[in-house]
């Protein structure tokens, strides 16, 4: 990178969103991958991208890191165009695709990639910590474990000093103590204020690893905000008792309530304000047992979403 374009990296800076996407939109032939998304990630933000199989998660990634343009709309990382922002070393990615160079350390492809980033990118030791694989630098890539690839394809994003990293799906395929480590070293990095977009199809660690969740569905946003707000937005808790001959009508009326189900004398119900709807049934004097309230988990919530954006037409 030239000297210009890394002071005008750092003057750009201030105050700027570390990613802001305005109404993209992008069709491969007939195929509408997205369909007007946007969205803004603060610095130090945590955002996970959630959606099912073919959303369009991967193709907003690749637009926002410049890699293809989109047919309409606009992105800005920290304020600059994409491709200057990666080439700058402020933006480093982990996409689904790519193999590591082999017959190399570890210590040597990190080197090899801070290299291409000139004097303003950390020193390998550095990147290594931040990773949490300084034990594998004398390791040879070839010779890893997939957990561990995983890793080093991280420190990689880290290499040019990176204050955003993006990753689509990092934790593919992984097993349970891979993925743990993988996101034991995002979530340190991003406690020193810098700022992780990822993609996942894992519910739950989007609601374990991300401060925020957007939804995509169809090539659309059709949810964003905290893990608690879109379970909130699909219905939000259930109100489950133990009750003998209930009306569903009666209860469908309660406050909130927006589904009624009874199985073997257990009622549960879906409510979007579990306060007013326990009040009432409270109020009504209704016999209950078994009292519980519960947030209906992210799992649901997505389901709920996606389908309720294909009644709203989404789809
Ligand atoms: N290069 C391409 N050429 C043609 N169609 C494409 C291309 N890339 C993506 N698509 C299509 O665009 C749509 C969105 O794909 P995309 O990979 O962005 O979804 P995704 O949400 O990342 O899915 P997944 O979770 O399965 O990776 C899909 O219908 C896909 O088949």
């Amino acid at each position: 990178m030239t000297k210009s374009a890394v002071s005008e990296a750092v003057a750009t800076d201030a105050g700027a969103p570390a990613v802001s996407c305005e109404d993209l939109v992008k069709s491969f032939g007939r195929v509408e991958a997205v369909r007007g998304v946007r969205f803004a990630v603060r610095p130090g933000e945590t955002v996970a991208v959630l959606g099912p199989n073919g959303a369009g998660k991967s193709t907003t990634v690749h637009m926002m890191l410049g890699l293809f343009p989109p047919d309409a709309g606009s992105i800005e990382l920290f304020g600059m165009a994409p491709e200057k922002a990666v080439r700058a070393g402020r933006v480093g990615a982990m996409l689904q695709e790519g193999q590591l160079v082999p017959r190399v350390t570890v210590g040597e492809l990190v080197g090899f990639v801070a290299g291409t980033y000139g004097s303003q990118a950390p020193a390998v030791p550095h990147t290594l910590e931040l990773a949490q694989i300084a034990d594998l630098a004398g390791r040879r890539v070839d010779k890893l474990s997939g957990g561990q690839m995983q890793r080093v394809r991280f420190a990689l994003a880290l290499a040019g000093g990176a204050r955003l990293v993006v990753l689509d799906e990092p934790t593919a395929a992984l097993d349970v103590e891979s993925r743990r480590q993988l996101w034991k070293a995002m979530r340190d990095y991003a406690a020193k204020g810098n700022t992780v977009v990822f993609t996942t199809h894992y519910l739950e660690e989007a609601d374990d690893n991300a401060d925020r969740i957007i939804v995509i569905a169809k090539g659309q946003v059709i949810a964003d905000g905290p893990a608690e707000e879109i379970k909130k937005a699909a219905g939000g808790r259930t109100v489950a008792f133990r009750h003998e001959d209930q009306d569903p009508d009666e209860l469908a009326a309660l406050p909130g309530v927006n589904e009624v189900k009874v199985l073997h004398g257990r009622v549960v119900l879906t409510t979007t304000d579990s306060d007013a709807t326990v009040a009432a049934l409270a109020g009504a004097g209704l016999p209950m047992r078994d009292l519980e309230v519960a947030g209906a988990d992210l799992e649901d919530a997505f389901v709920a979403l996606t389908s309720a954006s294909a009644e709203g037409g989404a789809g």
